[in-house]
């Protein structure tokens, strides 16, 4: 099929045969009236170059007298851009913004992100999108991505093929647990969007290779469902047989249409997803963000860590903060680079082993066997049986069992408290504090806090971007330990290698990488994750690494395999720069 801009170039405008004087429906029947026009351009986000057409082009294009007279370079535009995005005071603001940016004009859009990752991030993603999938029926300007709801149960494949590119990758969410925000249900579609969006900004992805997906099955989300603006299906939220059976349709569709995409879970709540991985890793080419990208991403933060305060990894003692989908995947992660620690003394350790060094904590205290009540499944190898009294709170936790690292995955802001915080620095010279809820609202504590009330101890990182904390004169650096250093490249290294699944040791392959960008020097300032504007690199490096590994296990489909995955990787990267048009029908 040809593209509306191929279309556009091909054939010559219609001579206008007064609209004006026309009904809407006889425009719409009449074939010369609705083909699509030259103009249709300058409504594509993809091709879009706005002021930036030359006049040659404009020619060509039937665009001349469509746009004013100076033809712009993507630096003036960006210029431009960068004024208005921070003319605009609240981040809400910002956010739509941007996203009316992206529907104009995507490399402009993705150019402005590219070149100002630091000061855009907090808008396109966690916390302000946080507040976006809030309020995305109060912001909701136009559609972006695809929204299959229960009521298309039977007929998802056609759904699909309403989709005119072929994605490398999807982000799914069912929107029941958007970031520590809870069910948001189609809300939640702003989190497939931002992670996308960094997919493409952090790793190179091109924007129509990307496909950001929401199963709406209903919400329990009482305050939307009153809502009269909410957009999605007004009904309880659907779980059980029913819910697998459409998330079944729905994965089944995607890889009979594009058996070559990656599929992405995101924010599905915890009594879903971890048996939907379980169900579909070794059936296509998918992986978790929150358990095994967060896991990842954790991990490198956490062997960092360990190097700064010169305790090895097999020795830390953790409290998590939370025993959920995030909490049980970094768990489970660092429990596997325990044991690789200790393997290199020759003890032959355990993973479960290594697990008895952890203690979860979730909204009834310690996780036991003996606390008594249903333990959900994800639990059950961490739930412990050494233990004399029950202990109901975070506090007496650390108290009793002084860890040398806590970590929060709650959801629940401002729960590491003075007293919690305090105690770490009693107990440890430098104690490991993340605070990794997002948004920022929920963070367990913020930078600050960690460093006033650890007297300046802590090695922190936390889950949203928190400002430079000055502590006795000394500047320190909040790491942002989230799970967007992780899935991009990871991502784009299973998608270029054609992989036919997403291993654990690809995984740790990732965090393993993303722990060695961070220098020597880093780490002496007590940096444990490397700066964000360098995303793209490390992607790069990732993603290579990742697809390496793929090789390794026989998972790689490429029937032949590149000498130089660098290379290869990079020559996959989309720079968000204007396409010399005759180029662009390439990418229908
Ligand atoms: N920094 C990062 O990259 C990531 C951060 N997260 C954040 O982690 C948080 C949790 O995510 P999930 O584990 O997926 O959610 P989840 O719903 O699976 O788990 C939440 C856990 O917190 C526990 N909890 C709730 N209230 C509590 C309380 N008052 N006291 C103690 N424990 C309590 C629950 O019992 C549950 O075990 C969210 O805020 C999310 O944004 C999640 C993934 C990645
Ligand atoms: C970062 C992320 O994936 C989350 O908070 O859910
Ligand atoms: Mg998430």
């Amino acid at each position: 099929m040809k593209s509306p801009l191929e279309q556009s170039m091909l054939s010559p405008l219609s001579p206008s045969t007064g609209g004006l004087t026309r009904s809407r429906s006889q425009v719409f029947s009449d074939p010369e009236l609705f083909t699509p026009s030259k103009t249709n351009i300058l409504h594509d986000s993809t091709y879009n170059k706005g002021t930036a057409f030359s006049r040659d082009e404009r020619d060509k294009l039937g665009l001349s007298g469509l746009l004013p007279y100076k033809v712009e370079t993507l630096e003036d535009q960006l210029r431009r851009a960068l004024r208005q995005f921070r003319a605009f005071t609240t981040p809400i603001e910002k956010y739509i913004y941007l996203s009316s940016l992206q529907e104009r004009n995507e490399t402009l859009f993705y150019r402005l992100l590219v070149e100002n990752l630091v000061e855009t991030m907090p808008i396109v993603y966690t916390p302000t999108v946080g507040e976006a999938c809030t309020k995305l029926h109060e912001v909701w300007r136009s559609s972006r991505g695809m929204y299959i709801s229960l009521e298309d149960k039977g007929r998802i494949r056609r759904l699909l093929d309403n989709w005119s590119h072929v994605p490398d990758i999807i982000v799914v969410t069912d929107g029941s647990r958007i970031l520590g925000l809870g069910d948001l249900g189609c809300g939640g579609m702003g989190i497939p969007i931002g992670k996308l969006s960094l997919y493409v900004a952090g790793a190179g992805f091109h924007p129509v290779k990307t496909l950001p997906v929401q199963l709406d099955v209903g919400t329990n989300n009482q305050k939307l469902r009153n809502d009269d603006l909410y957009l999605g299906l007004n009904r309880d939220r659907v779980r059980g047989e029913e819910f697998y059976s459409f998330a079944d349709e729905f994965l089944m569709a995607v890889k009979d249409k594009w058996p070559k995409c990656l599929v992405q879970f995101e924010d599905f709540s915890n009594d879903v997803c971890f048996e939907l991985l379980e169900k579909y890793r070794n059936k296509l080419l998918c992986f978790n963000d929150d358990i095994q990208g967060t896991g990842a991403v954790i991990v490198s933060g956490f062997l960092n860590a360990a190097k700064v305060t010169g305790i090895r990894p097999k020795d830390h003692k953790i409290v998590f903060f939370g025993a959920g989908s995030a909490s049980v995947g970094v768990a489970d992660q660092i429990a596997m680079v325990m044991k690789l620690d200790s393997d290199k003394d020759g003890k032959q350790v355990t993973v479960d082993e290594m697990r008895r060094r952890m203690y979860l904590v979730d909204s009834k205290g310690l996780v036991t066997k003996s606390r008594g009540g249903r333990l959900e499944v994800h639990k059950v190898a961490y739930a412990r049986d050494d233990v004399e009294e029950e202990l109901t709170s975070l506090l007496e936790v650390v108290k009793k069992y002084k860890p040398t690292a806590l970590i929060g995955l709650s959801g629940q802001g401002q729960t590491f408290t003075e007293e919690i915080l305090s105690l770490m620095a009693e107990n440890n010279e430098k104690p490991i504090v993340f605070a990794l809820s997002n948004p920022t609202n929920n963070s367990e504590c913020s930078a600050e806090q960690a460093v006033k009330f650890t007297k300046g101890k802590c090695v922190f990182a936390s889950g949203s971007p928190f400002p430079d904390v000055t502590y006795e004169d000394k500047v320190i650096k909040p790491g942002q330990g989230n799970n967007m250093y992780i899935f991009p490249g990871l991502g784009l290294g299973a998608v270029v290698s054609e992989s036919k699944n997403v291993s654990d040791l690809m995984v740790l392959t990732a965090s393993q990488v993303l722990a060695d960008c961070v220098t020597e020097q880093d780490l002496k300032k007590g940096d444990i994750y490397p700066s964000l504007a360098s995303i793209r690199s490390i992607s790069v490096k990732i993603a290579a690494a990742v697809a390496r590994q793929s090789v390794k296990e026989g998972l790689c489909r490429l029937t032949s395999i590149p000498d130089d995955w660098e290379q290869y990787v990079k020559n996959y990267v989309f720079e968000p720069a204007y396409a010399e048009l005759g180029d662009a029908s390439q990418l229908q």
